[in-house]
């Protein structure tokens, strides 16, 4: 099975957590691209979504799905969305479609956060995928002196703009051993609009796409 059909398995997989008539959160990315389209094809209908990017709105009302603001809705049940690197944790780094802000605002209104991912995403510490961290653009070159401190090599992702008019600083050399402090600590620096670790926001459930099938994990 190569990786497109990896993301199709896992995709397909995650219908098991959409519940009829209710609202879930829809985040972003070649995975989640995947899921909308076995939503779509399911039949199961649903009270909408709440989207995390411009891509997957437009993806999602292509194919029929109503999208409604997060302002909308109080909570959602479930979350899905994919990864670039999950531990055994559940902590994941999220962000390399630039979609992280509001990946996290989503995540932060469910209940459950099911990530779906292939198997290379599976890590024993965070940092190899360079670390997303969106910032305000005038923040951008002290931010990046303040990663060197920590032993970061911190590179503007060039000609990206997210959708909330932000810059993505792509962070190499990280090794991330406590998640959830430094998501606390970066989060803290002046100029930074959301860090791509999701800590607090971690998944509670993943389906790996593996050559055998689909794992699920729990956390
Ligand atoms: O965080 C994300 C977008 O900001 C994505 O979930 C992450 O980059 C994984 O993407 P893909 O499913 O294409 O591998």
């Amino acid at each position: 099975m190569n990786q497109d059909e990896l993301k199709a398995l896992v995709g397909q997989a995650a219908l098991q957590y959409v519940k009829p008539d209710t609202v879930i959160g829809v985040g972003t990315g070649s995975t989640v691209d995947k899921f909308i389209d076995a939503l779509a094809a399911s039949g199961i209908k649903i009270a909408g979504a709440v989207s995390s990017s411009v891509r997957s709105t437009e993806r999602m009302r292509a194919l029929g799905i109503a999208v409604l603001e997060a302002s909308e809705v109080p909570a959602l049940g479930v979350y899905i969305d994919g990864a670039d690197e999950i531990d055994p944790q559940g902590h994941m780094i999220k962000g390399g479609g630039a979609a992280l802000t509001r990946e996290k605002i989503v995540a932060d209104l469910a209940q459950t956060f099911v990530c779906i991912a292939d198997a290379s995403k599976q890590v024993p510490v965070l940092g190899k995928f360079p670390l997303p961290v969106e910032v305000i653009p005038m923040a951008a070159a002290q931010i990046a002196r303040r990663f060197a401190e920590l032993g970061g090599q911190a590179k503007l992702r060039e000609g990206v703009v997210t959708d909330n008019g932000g810059l993505i600083l792509d962070v190499h050399g990280l090794s991330i051993t406590d998640p959830v402090a430094f998501e606390r600590d970066i989060n803290q620096w002046p100029g930074v609009v959301c860090v791509g670790v999701f800590a607090r926001n971690k998944a509670q459930v993943c389906l790996l796409g593996t050559p055998t099938g689909v794992q699920q994990l729990q956390f």
